[in-house]
Formats: C-alpha cells, structure tokens, sequence
C-alpha cells in the first residue's frame, strides 16, 4: 500500500494501452477481491444507484468523492486544505491519497465485492491504482451513467439547495468539475470500453428505471463469471477425465494411474520408488500418469512426475491431446506453466489441429491465455476447420481474451511481417464463418463491439449466404444489431434473399425493428425467398404496432440497396 501519503506516483507506463498484458493479467483473477468501478457525470446518479446495487447484490459502497469528505474534516489531517481547493475547483486529489483511502476501506471490510463510486477519474488516478491494486484485486465491469451535462447540472443544484452541504454543488464549481469529467474521465472510460468492460446505462430515466437497466448489467457479468466457473470445474472433470481409459499392464501401472487421477502424491511416490512402474506407462489410448493428474488438476502429483522423468511431450493416441492441452483445457494455469517450464511445446497440435491456447480460448481461462502468448504460443494458428483462437473467444464470449488476442496479433504483426489485425480478425471458418458473425449469432455484443473496432468487415457471410446482422436479426439480439449497426453494413438482401428487417418483422421484435427503421432500413424491399417485403409481411400477419410504426417512420421510405451483400 502507499507508505507515505506524500509521495508523488510518477507512473510513467501507458496504462491507456491495449498491449499492457501485465495490466489484463491483473484483472482476470477469479479470487481477489471484486470491483466494479462506477462513472458517470456530475450528478448522474451514482450514489443514488450505488445504494440500490448494495441492497439487492450486497456490494460494499465506497465513494471516493466521500471518503475524501471525511478525510477532508478529519482533525489533524495534513490533507485537509488540499483535498479542499481540488474539491471546490473540481479537479483531481493526487492518487496516492484517494487510492490509500480506498484501499484502506477495502481492508477494513470483510467483504470481496466492491462498488468503487467516482473513481478512477483521470489517467494519473488510474495508473496509481493499476500499480497499487491492479494486481490485489479483479475489476469486474465499469458501469457508465451516461447523462447530459444539462440535467446532471439541475440535479446538482437541486441536491445543493435542498441542503447537501457541498462545497460543490455550485454553478462555478459545477462548470469545473464537468471540464475535468470531459477533458480526464472519459478517456478512462474509453480505455476500459475498449477491454469490453463498460456497461453504459442511459441515467437520465427515473432512478427506478435506471436501476431496471443496471441490474441487466450485473446479471449479464455474473452469469459470465458464473458460466466460467462452472467450466474450469467441468473442464476437469467430465470433458477430458472422466473420458480416459484406465486399462494398464500391471496392477502397479493402474495404482499409478489411480494415484495421479485422485492426486494422491504420497501413493504415487512410494509406486514410483518402489521401481515396479514406468512412469509414462499409458493405456490403450495413450494417456500418461502425467496427463492424468494435469486433467484433474492435482499439481502435486505434475512436480513429482515431472521431478521424476515424466515426459510432457507425449500425446494421446485417438485425439493428440498433450498434457498442456489438457491442463490447459481444465484451467489449471501453475501446471501449464509447470509444463512450460519442463519442455512441453507449447504449440503442439491435437489431431484437430486445436493447441492449448485454442482450447483455453474456448473456455475463457485468460490467465492461461497469457501465460502461453508470454510463452510463444502463435496466436495465427487455425484448427482443420479452419477455426483460430480469436474465433473460439468470440464464439464463447471471452471479451478480454479477444483483447488480449487483438493485441498480441499487432505487436506481432510490428515485430514480423505477420498477418495484420484487419487480416487475422476476419479470417473464416470452412463454413464461412468470422469471428464477428459467431459473436453476433451468439448476441455477445461487447465482443461485437470490440471487433468491429479493431477492423472487423461487418459484411462477411457465411457459406449459407447470411450475414451477421441478418443473424442478430434472426436471433433476436437487439444490443448486437445496434452495434452492427454502428459500422453501416449493408441493409438489404443478404445473399440468401432474407434481409434483416424481414426477419425482424417475422419474430414481432419491434426493438430491433425500431432501430434497422432508423439505421435506413426499407421496409419496402421485397425478399427473393419469401417474396414478400417488411411491410407486407406485417400486413398479412396482422402486427398492428409494427404497420403504425412503418407508417409513422419516414425513414422506411428506405434508402438501402437492393443488391445482395
Ligand atoms: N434518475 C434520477 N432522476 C432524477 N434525479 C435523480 C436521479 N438519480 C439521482 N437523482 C438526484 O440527483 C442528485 C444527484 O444524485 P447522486 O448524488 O446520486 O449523483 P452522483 O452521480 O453520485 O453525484 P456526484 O458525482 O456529484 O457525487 C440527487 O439529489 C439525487 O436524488
Ligand atoms: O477519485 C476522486 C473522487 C473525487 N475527487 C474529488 O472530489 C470531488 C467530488 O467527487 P464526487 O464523486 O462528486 O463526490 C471531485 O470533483 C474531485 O474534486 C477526486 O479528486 N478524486
């Protein structure tokens, strides 16, 4: 923690760099304590919805903006005039006094999970804090109350002249604080977007609709922690382990065998010793004592193998499977990098063409990712159909790990003539398939998001002639077709003759409906498959609300070609 309140962080790292993998790597950790950080304007309502968050999910709530308040009016502190003047003229208190506090704060509470209000506002506030509690703690997700300056500054004054006692709730102080929130806050706020972190709720609804949108916000990152969770525990045991056969020579060789899958070190040793087995003794499909406890996830029993001669070269006879890929498939970072360390290469392919990096991709264990790229796994490799790690994160969600991937695929493609980002991102599939289009099938829309941005050509069919937004569309994914459509892709036909709108009006989804009308969308263009168009459709199944809404929207008129993509 910070020693000495006085001492200027001159951080001089550039944390508002994708390519800061230490930076990633101290965000993944599953056991550390839980931070959401929490942004906003002026006046937006943190505090309001803060204390709704803490209610229904138990989070502790520190405010930075308070606990400098009571620093502020603690007798004898030597902070007190400084934190003042900042306080009034809206600027930023030096980081290493608002980050002791809240450290401080964490420390006294018995809790993991952490509500951090109005903080980190400024690149100084956020290095500090990557430097100090980066790797202390896990931020799970920033959620973003986006709000205009104009009612932000009404609320203010209001909570001012109903007697909030802020030395701040002025005009003049007001006017400076959001100069600083625009000219300092938003870059953290888009430095964390482009990690796939940011949840951006519209707070200028009534508080109880804001806070509608924020529990959807909480609830889609606990279902992904949750989901990963679950995995690393599967991982282990049923998609590798509880697949392997136990048919050895002798009764020694299937003691062993039991030893490394119960992870019973002491057995193991004294088998081992006892000269009576070979250490890579396998059964009919190859797999090794060392295999065995790296699916299970018994590093104990890895060293002792390991320590004793055990080969992490072999693979399993049916699927080619390593005992990297294996560990690595279950999560269990300290062994594959135990693995590393011993001489398994960290490339090597199962007869799919999957590698460990490809597998702990899918399973969203971005720990295990890092240590394999700081190993030099090659983040261009393809599966036999055609599938790249990029795709298995997209596919499945793993939003950080498609950043880390991104990033790593730049840095090599400065360092070599590798492919670029714009090239790697939109490699497909033999079914045709980008990662784009799978994340959009799949409504991860962060990931769409973070694709689209790094180059990703919206554009791109599959093999069966849709495209992504026509697959949003079909699926109903309302946030993913409003992030496609950010990048205007094309808005009419896809090649199979259905056009997104059509398909839209064919599930009722009126959201999604709603937002191709505004992106330009013609809800006159007659599909080639069904021959009918938007409006037609509407029409002949009786969708009221949806022919008012082509009738009140003049953009239906429609300015998309008809073309196919
Ligand atoms: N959604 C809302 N609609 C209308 N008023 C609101 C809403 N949310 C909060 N308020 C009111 O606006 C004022 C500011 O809210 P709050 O203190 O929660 O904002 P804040 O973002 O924490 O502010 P600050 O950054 O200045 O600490 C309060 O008086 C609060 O009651
Ligand atoms: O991390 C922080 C948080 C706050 N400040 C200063 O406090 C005021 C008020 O903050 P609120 O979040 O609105 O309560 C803010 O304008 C800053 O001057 C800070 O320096 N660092």
């Amino acid at each position: 923690m910070f020693g000495l309140l006085t001492r200027r962080i001159t951080c001089v790292t550039s944390s508002l760099g994708l390519r800061n993998i230490n930076y990633i790597k101290s965000i993944m950790s599953d056991e550390l304590p839980n931070v959401v950080f929490v942004l906003g304007g002026p006046g937006a309502g943190k505090g309001t919805q803060c204390a709704k968050i803490v209610e229904k999910f138990q989070y502790v709530h520190l405010s930075a903006g308070d606990l400098l308040r009571e620093e502020r009016n603690t007798e004898g502190s030597a902070f007190g005039e400084l934190i003042e003047n900042h306080i009034r003229n809206g600027t930023i208190v030096p980081v290493e006094i608002t980050c002791s506090l809240l450290a401080t704060a964490m420390k006294k509470s018995s809790q993991n999970k952490f509500l951090i209000d109005g903080f980190p506002r400024n690149k100084d506030n956020l290095d500090g804090w990557q430097k100090e509690m980066g790797s202390k703690t896990n931020v799970q997700f920033v959620l973003f109350f986006n709000c205009s300056q104009e009612t932000c500054m009404e609320r203010c004054l209001q909570r001012g002249a109903a007697g909030s006692g802020r030395s701040d709730d002025n005009e003049e102080s007001l006017k400076k604080r959001f100069q600083t929130y625009v000219k300092d806050t938003m870059a953290i706020i888009e430095h964390y977007d482009a990690l796939g972190l940011v949840r951006k709720i519209d707070a200028s609804q009534s508080p109880d609709q804001v806070f509608e949108d924020v529990k959807k916000a909480f609830e889609y990152f606990k279902v992904r922690s949750e989901a990963n969770r679950t995995r690393r525990w599967c991982g282990s045991r049923s998609l590798s382990f509880f697949n392997m056969s136990y048919k050895k020579e002798s009764l020694s060789d299937v003691r062993l065998h039991a030893a490394a899958r119960q992870g019973n070190v002491l057995a193991m040793r004294h088998l081992l010793d006892s000269g009576k087995v070979h250490i890579d003794s396998h059964d009919k499909d190859g797999t090794t004592p060392l295999m065995m406890a790296s699916a299970a996830g018994h590093i104990e029993c890895c060293r002792e193998l390991i320590s004793q001669g055990a080969d992490p070269t072999l693979r399993r006879k049916e699927t080619g499977a390593s005992s990297l890929f294996l560990a690595a498939q279950g999560g269990f970072n300290d062994i594959v990098s135990l693995l590393l360390q011993s001489g398994a290469p960290v490339d090597a392919r199962c007869k799919d063409g999957g590698t460990a990096l490809m597998v702990a991709s899918q399973q969203g264990y971005t720990d295990v990712c890092l240590e394999l790229i700081n190993s030099g796994a090659d983040v261009h490799l393809q599966m036999k159909d055609g599938a790249t790690s990029l795709f298995l994160a997209s596919q499945n969600g793993h939003a950080k790990i498609v950043s880390l991937i991104l990033s790593t695929v730049a840095s090599a493609n400065e360092n070599n003539s590798s492919l670029s980002v714009e090239e790697m991102i939109n490699v497909r599939r033999l079914d045709g398939a980008t990662p784009l289009w799978m994340a959009a099938q799949m409504g991860f829309d962060y990931v769409v998001r973070l694709l689209l941005r790094a180059g990703a050509n919206p554009n791109i069919i599959r093999n069966d002639g849709v495209s992504p937004l026509l697959k949003a569309s079909q699926k109903g994914h309302v946030d993913a077709v409003g992030e496609l459509l950010q990048s205007n892709p094309h808005l009419g036909l896809s090649q199979n003759g259905d056009s997104p709108l059509y398909a839209a009006v064919l599930r009722r989804n009126v959201p999604i409906i709603r937002i191709l009308l505004r992106a330009g969308a013609d809800a006159h263009l007659t599909t080639t498959r069904s021959l009918l168009s938007p409006k037609a459709l509407a029409e002949k199944l009786r969708f009221w609300e949806i022919i008012q809404l082509f009738n009140t929207t003049e953009s239906y008129e429609g300015s998309s070609s008809t073309s196919p993509v």
